[in-house]
Parts: structure tokens; C-alpha cells; sequence
């Protein structure tokens, strides 16, 4: 039976078109071919759309995560999600309701939209009390409905005792939980987060992260989340989204995003890694990859050598695919090493020339200079086109 990749299943970028119209069905957020255009500074600049043609769609109660460098375009996408960018091509819908079109100039004003924001400044008022705050969005409530539903949000985010108190009594993190509590409030069809953890030092917005995903999830709320942060991407999101110069590479789980790259950008982007050069042969037992730190065979997916002329790619090799194994024939030469707690990232480079990476448990404390053995282990193999040297 033929692998995932060799039925060529995914790894093609435009197949990841194709794909993110099949997670359109019965989605409660839809984006279709989305491009943001920003007036160019100086003549002849702004020619490349700050969003270029990105299509993703969001279940009911699903929390997505758009990640990438500075200025891949994540925050424009959110903020036209919110009706702050004007749409220059493509579609957004939230479930029945079509939001903004490019093609009729429809664009819902961001009051109408009942989509919920929380910025990294926290932005609450600093004149108003916390509960107060929270009470913002409920004019319409009558007062009881309006204290009673303040409390049950103080209540969801743990600062029931802090409602009188002032926003600067409060730590950053209370601040942003306070931040999120209003924006819960109005019982938003969607909420949208821009790296509201930036602000914050590390051990917090790693904890916050977690917080934040068991109080979406408790209230069953549909989030799009924007973060550069890899860790907090993975802690906290159903579904994450790659983003590179405006374009959206993969939208996919994080298992599949670090496993089964779309695209040599998110192979490089997600997890410490380096591209060897590789070639494909195919046996009678499947095909074989031969690489500077020796063949792969036995392997659970990988192309077939007619993907690339002569068999010739790249393969993708992380450092959790190289094993310290003094009895192995393959030796590298440790030219740098990290300490990462339990295990070091070494950067190792082999006789031929080539640089790999390795994850070893720290207690395996080599020298500088120092030779050791390694070996490949590797399930799914990826593979790229050979990039002109
Ligand atoms: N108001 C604006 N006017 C002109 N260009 C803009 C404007 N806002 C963003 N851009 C440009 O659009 C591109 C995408 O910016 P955007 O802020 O969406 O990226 P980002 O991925 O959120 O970046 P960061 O992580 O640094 O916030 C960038 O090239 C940016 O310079």
C-alpha cells in the first residue's frame, strides 16, 4: 500500500489550497482567499499584498493560533477578522453571516461583528473599577443580569475578590486575565487574541497559556490566537497556522506541523532542524535514503525516488532524528552545544563537511571538539528539492 506522501497527500503547496477548502465545511469561522493591501509609503512600493490569498476556516469551539516571523502578516489577518482592514480581495464569514467581501464591497462595521478582542496592552480603563471593566460590553443587561454575570466572569479568570480593586492594583497577569474577562463578557460568536502574553516575563505566560486554554475550552468560546512564540502556539492552540510573507504555508495540528512540513519555510521555522542532502532509491523493500549520516530504509513515509530527477533532494533531519550511538560508523565532531535542562542541542559536523543537529540527554556531557557516534533515527522522512548552491 503507497504512504500518505507518496499518494502525495499533502507537502505540496498547492495542494494546501485544496485543503484548507475542504476544512471550509461546517466551520464556524471562514476565511476564502483573504489579501490585505496597505497604501504603499513611496511610489512604486506596497507591490506585495501584507496578506496574500490565505484561506483557513475555524470550528465552533476550536482555538486556531496564527504564527510567524515579524511581518508575515498575522496581526492585518486578525485585525481584518475583526473589521479593522478593509478587505482587498477574498471573503470572511462567521457561521451564516458574511462579515466582509471584496468582490460586493461588503464590510459588517466591527461593533456588529460580536467578535471579542484582547490586545497585549491589556487596554482597560484605568478610571473604572475591575468589575466595572468587565461590565463594560453589558449596557444592555439589566443591572442584576449585569452584576450577576461580572461575578461569574471574575469568577472563570479566579479574581472574584479583586472586583472593587483598581486595574493598576493588579499585576500584569491579573491585568490580562481582567482584559479577558471582558472580552468574555458579551458572550462573543468569536474571540480574537494578539500576543496578549507579550508584555509578560516567561514562567507567567507560560502558566497564563494554559489558563487561557482550560477557560476557552470551559466556555466552549472559538478563538483565533496571534503569537510568534512556537511554545505558546503548541500549548495553546487546536489548530496553528504558519504564516511567511503574508502567505499562510500549513494550517494544520501541531503534531502534523512538526511532523509532516509543508513547506521547506515551516520545516525550518518549527523545531531546530537542517536540510542534508539526500538521495532516493527505491528497492524491492521500499525506498532508501541515503545521507551524510547514512541510509534510512524501513521507513514509515517517504516519496519515491521519481519525486526528484535522479532521486536528488533534501531531506529534513532534526535534531530528535539523531541518536548518540558511540558503536555507530557515523562520527561528528561537536562544534557547539546548549544546555537545554534535561538534554543538550549539539551542533555537530561530520567528516564530509555537513552540519547536523542532536538532542542528547545532558548527563552525556562530551567536550568541545570532542568525536562521538551517531545515527539516524527517522519515521517520516521529508524531503525537499535540491536548492541551487
Ligand atoms: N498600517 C499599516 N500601514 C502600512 N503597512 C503596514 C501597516 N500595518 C502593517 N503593515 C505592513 O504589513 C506587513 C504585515 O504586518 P503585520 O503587523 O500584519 O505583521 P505581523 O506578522 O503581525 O508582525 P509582528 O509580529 O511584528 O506584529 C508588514 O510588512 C508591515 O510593515
Amino acid at each position: 500500500m503507497l504512504k500518505a506522501r507518496q499518494r502525495g497527500e499533502y507537502g505540496n503547496a498547492n495542494e494546501i489550497h485544496l485543503k484548507s477548502a475542504r476544512y471550509h465545511r461546517g466551520m464556524l469561522l471562514r476565511l476564502a482567499d483573504v489579501s490585505i493591501r496597505y497604501p504603499a509609503a513611496h511610489p512604486g512600493g506596497g507591490e506585495r499584498p501584507a496578506v496574500d490569498g490565505v484561506s483557513f476556516g475555524l470550528a465552533e469551539g476550536e482555538i486556531g493560533v496564527l504564527i510567524g516571523p515579524s511581518g508575515c502578516g498575522k496581526t492585518s489577518l486578525l485585525r481584518a477578522v475583526a473589521g479593522l482592514e478593509p478587505l482587498a480581495g477574498g471573503s470572511i464569514s462567521l457561521g451564516d453571516e458574511r462579515l466582509g467581501d471584496a468582490a460586493t464591497g461588503r464590510h459588517l462595521a466591527p461593533e456588529q461583528r460580536r467578535i471579542g478582542m484582547v490586545f497585549q496592552d491589556y487596554a482597560l480603563f484605568p478610571h473604572l473599577s475591575v468589575a466595572q471593566n468587565v461590565a463594560f460590553g453589558l449596557h444592555d443587561l439589566p443591572r442584576a443580569q449585569r452584576e450577576q454575570r461580572v461575578a461569574e466572569l471574575l469568577d472563570l479568570v479566579g479574581l472574584g475578590s479583586a472586583a472593587k480593586r483598581a486595574p493598576h492594583q493588579l499585576s500584569g497577569g491579573q491585568q490580562q486575565r481582567i482584559a479577558l474577562a471582558r472580552a468574555l463578557a458579551p458572550a462573543p460568536r468569536l474571540l480574537l487574541l494578539d500576543e496578549p502574553f507579550s508584555s509578560l516575563d516567561v514562567d507567567l505566560r507560560e502558566r497564563l497559556a494554559q489558563e487561557l486554554r482550560a477557560i476557552l475550552k470551559r466556555t466552549g468560546t472559538t478563538a483565533l490566537f496571534v503569537t510568534h512564540d512556537q511554545l505558546e502556539a503548541f500549548a495553546l492552540g487546536d489548530v496553528i497556522g504558519v504564516m511567511h510573507r503574508g502567505r499562510l504555508d500549513q494550517w494544520d495540528s501541531a503534531y502534523q506541523l512538526y511532523h509532516r512540513p509543508a513547506t521547506r519555510f515551516v520545516a525550518d521555522f518549527i523545531g531546530h532542524g537542517v536540510f542534508a542532502p539526500a538521495r532516493i532509491v527505491d528497492g524491492a523493500d521500499g525506498p532508501r535514503v541515503h545521507t551524510p549520516v547514512g541510509d534510512l530504509s524501513d521507513l514509515e513515509e517517504c516519496p519515491l525516488s521519481a519525486a526528484y530527477p535522479g532521486g536528488e533532494c533534501e531531506v529534513l533531519l532534526r535534531a530528535d532524528d539523531i541518536v548518540h550511538d558511540d558503536s555507530s560508523p557515523v562520527k561528528a565532531r561537536i562544534e557547539r552545544k546548549a544546555f537545554r535542562g534535561s538534554e543538550f542541542l549539539y551542533t555537530l559536523q561530520l567528516a564530509s563537511g555537513e552540519r547536523v543537529l542532536a538532542h542528547v540527554p545532558s548527563h552525556h556531557d562530551h567536550q568541545l571538539g570532542e568525536w562521538i557516534g551517531i545515527r539516524a533515527e527517522v519515521d517520516h522522512v521529508v524531503t525537499f528539492p535540491r536548492q541551487p548552491s
